[in-house]
């Protein structure tokens, strides 16, 4: 490197200093003195000379150092590992480095950057500073951005993205994931009524069959396997052959479901599984929590926990009626001696309240009352069940004033006081989910199958998806309180009404036990005359249902949809009674009808015979129900849109349920 100025400015120190000795020389010999000097200045000015040469080559090495600095970071901007893109507001490249156009092939300037990254939201980066992972093609990249302000630029506002081309880490953490367990809890439901009756040769033959099923489907999972009880397993797989196993659709509950004993009984499955928990004993909470859920809606079906939410797979048997009342004779002791310590009990059903929720109710109301307790039933708002009850009530001593509003019963409650929620499990269906609040003594019954929203911390959950209606299942907790309740005429033709609702007149989901339950009611006074009345609608809900019928479109695959009228009265009566009504269509087996919701939006009931799980698909829209009685709400919707998503829906079910049971090609048509 030149040496710098500094070195001049010392030479002409060292130079004055000799120019001094010479003055000092020139004192004693005038002519050495003379040499001296002549010396002297031709050293100043070789001096003089080779320092402006140095000064140049200083000058031309800072040049050229400044030109290979540039070049360097130019180069270096250019080949960064990570593209850089300067954009505006509409996405359009000002600026780039060469590697975007090495990752995204065509990009030059003026052209949308949005048009090779499509899945990048303008809206949603715009202006703001932060880091948004995006996938294009097989690429995975992390993109940065951040604003660059007309300030800065001098003329507009800007967007910087620093793109960083993540796939290796993301390819590694997806081989990751899915090599983490999945863990999972299996129960045969029907275990003893399957093998009732049969020989041992015919018990060992079947229990083997379900033991291979489960062991080939673990094995071709490369999974584990083992029977932990005699009709419990537990079984675990990896993530990724866990999401064969769902891509599958579950397949192994059909296999299992083909499985018959001697006595015609078909063997069914519940399984409960888990994935991304982080710890085991987290993950085999959750499976089990699965298979609460899945033996709580009824059984033969998955219910599995993957990616932070709750999937169902199958649930096409029906939930298989239970032969003995044990568990009736337990529950109803235990919500005796709940309400022995209560002061106060407030019973609420449904909102929109029908008569199993109103029968169910008063049928607990009685029990309370049969223990000198404080009742009221909290109804949501008038409708025609509540209205036609209320026309009676007064009639009945004790019960003239027993329905009160929420915010009614708000006032009333205190820690002693008990709150039972009957013919629903989710709180925000309850009459008054606000009331939930103010207690925490509260009991459930129900006969829906379970969900994944539930009561929180209930007392007593009483949960029986396999009985027809909540009015049959507080019949028989009636029975078991106390020999010597007497039940009203309307208190026992509330329950039946219950019953009669649910079962469409004793035509659908009805056991031996609806049976035992509405002659018990009989025999207490229930009258059929008094039901009638309870059931009569007016003319205009008449009218209203024979325009539903009238207006019902019958599509292939035996799907029937009609729409109500948006000026109907009662709506979800009318449309729930008309549904009904349309499966006696002959060919028919599954209807849906659509209706305004009050508040804006429409309702769905769905009804099937039985071989489609119309619960499923109501789900699929945030609804619910039971496998053949079902229905949803869909807010923000207009009614050709939601007659869009129901048939969508019942098109991938049916092809879904072809594809897994080769049903015939007819029923696997397309529907339009
Ligand atoms: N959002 C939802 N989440 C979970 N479950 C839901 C949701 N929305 C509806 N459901 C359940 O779906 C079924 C079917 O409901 P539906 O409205 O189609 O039918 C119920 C009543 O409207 C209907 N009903 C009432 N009174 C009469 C009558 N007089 N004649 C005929 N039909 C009538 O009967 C159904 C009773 O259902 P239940 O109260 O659940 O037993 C239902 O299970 C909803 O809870
Ligand atoms: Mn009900």
């Amino acid at each position: 490197m030149p040496q710098g100025p500094s070195f001049w400015f010392d030479t002409r120190i060292y130079l004055a200093v000799v120019a001094a000795l010479l003055v000092v020389i020139a004192f004693y010999n005038h002519y050495v003195a003379l040499l001296g000097i002549v010396l002297l200045y031709t050293l100043y000015l070789y001096g003089r000379d080779r320092h402006r040469e140095r000064r140049k080559a200083l000058s031309q090495y800072i040049e050229s150092m400044a030109n290979t600095i540039d070049q360097a970071s130019t180069y270096a901007l250019q080949n960064l590992p990570l593209a850089i893109a300067i954009i505006d507001e509409q996405g359009q490249l000002y600026w780039s480095n060469s590697v975007l156009a090495k990752w995204f092939g065509d990009v030059h300037t003026g052209r949308s950057l949005y048009d090779v990254l499509p899945s990048l939201e303008a809206e949603k980066i715009w202006g703001k500073y932060g880091i948004v992972t995006e996938r294009s093609g097989l690429k995975h990249y992390q993109i940065i951005h951040k604003p660059l302000e007309a300030e800065a630029t001098g003329c507009q506002d800007f967007l910087i993205l620093y793109i960083n081309d993540i796939t290796r880490t993301e390819t590694i953490k997806a081989e990751c994931q899915g090599a983490m367990p999945a863990f999972a809890y299996i129960q045969i439901d029907n275990y003893d009524d399957v093998l009732k009756g049969l020989t041992d040769t015919q018990r060992t033959a079947i229990l083997a069959e379900v033991n291979r099923q489960l062991v080939d489907l673990f094995a071709g999972l490369a999974g584990f396997v083992r029977q932990f009880g005699e009709d419990t397993y537990v079984g675990i797989i990896s993530r990724q052959a866990l999401i064969k196993l769902m891509d599958s659709r579950f397949e192994i509950l059909d296999k299992i479901r083909a499985i018959h004993g001697g006595n015609k009984i078909p063997v069914t499955l519940s399984l409960g599984v888990a994935a991304d928990e982080p710890t085991i004993a987290t993950l085999t909470q959750r499976a089990q929590a699965g298979l609460d859920l899945a033996l709580g809606r009824g059984g033969d079906q998955a219910a599995v926990h993957v990616d932070g939410k709750m999937q169902f797979y199958g649930g096409k048997a029906k939930a298989v009626e239970k032969n003995t009342r044990v568990k009736a004779r337990i529950v109803s002791q235990a919500i005796r001696e709940l309400v022995e310590d209560s002061e106060l009990v407030l019973v609420m059903g449904h909102g929109g309240e029908d008569f199993d929720s109103l029968g169910a109710a008063l049928g607990v109301a009685k029990m309370a009352r049969h223990d000198g307790r404080r009742i009221h039933v909290v109804v949501s708002q008038p409708g025609v069940a509540v209205n036609k009850l209320q026309e009676l009530l007064p009639d009945y001593e004790g019960y003239e004033h027993v329905f009160i509003t929420p915010s009614q019963a708000a006032a009333l409650v205190d820690e002693r006081t008990l709150l039972f929620i009957v013919d629903t499990h989710r709180p925000e269906m309850t009459a008054a989910p606000e009331l939930l609040e103010h207690t925490e003594r509260t009991v459930v019954i129900d006969h829906h199958r379970r969900s994944e929203v539930f009561i929180t911390n209930p007392l007593l959950v009483y949960l029986e998806p396999s009985a027809s209606s909540t009015s049959e299942l507080v019949t028989e907790l009636i029975q078991y309180y106390d020999d010597n309740i007497d039940l009203t005429r309307l208190e026992a033709s509330a329950l039946y009404a219950g019953i009669v609702v649910d079962t469409k007149n004793f035509a659908v989901q009805t056991g031996v036990r609806t049976f035992e339950a509405a002659s018990y009611l009989r025999r207490a006074g229930a009258d059929p005359t008094l039901v009638r009345h309870l059931f009569r609608v007016d003319f205009d809900t008449l009218r209203a249902r024979a325009e539903i019928l009238s207006n019902t479109e019958m599509l292939p695959g035996g799907v029937v949809l009609a729409l109500c009228p948006a000026e109907a009265k009662n709506a979800q009566i009318v449309a729930a009674q008309a549904a009904d009504m349309l499966l006696t269509i002959e060919g028919a087996r599954v209807s849906f009808v659509l209706f305004p919701l009050e508040e804006s939006g429409v309702g769905v009931s769905a009804r099937s015979q039985g071989d489609i799980n119309v619960q499923v698909i109501m789900e699929q829209m945030g609804g619910g129900g039971h496998q053949t009685v079902a229905g949803a709400q869909l807010k923000n919707i207009s009614f050709a849109e939601a007659r869009d998503q129901v048939i969508e829906l019942i098109n991938n079910y049916i092809q879904e349920s072809d594809m897994h049971e080769s049903n015939s090609a007819a029923r696997g048509k397309k529907i339009r």
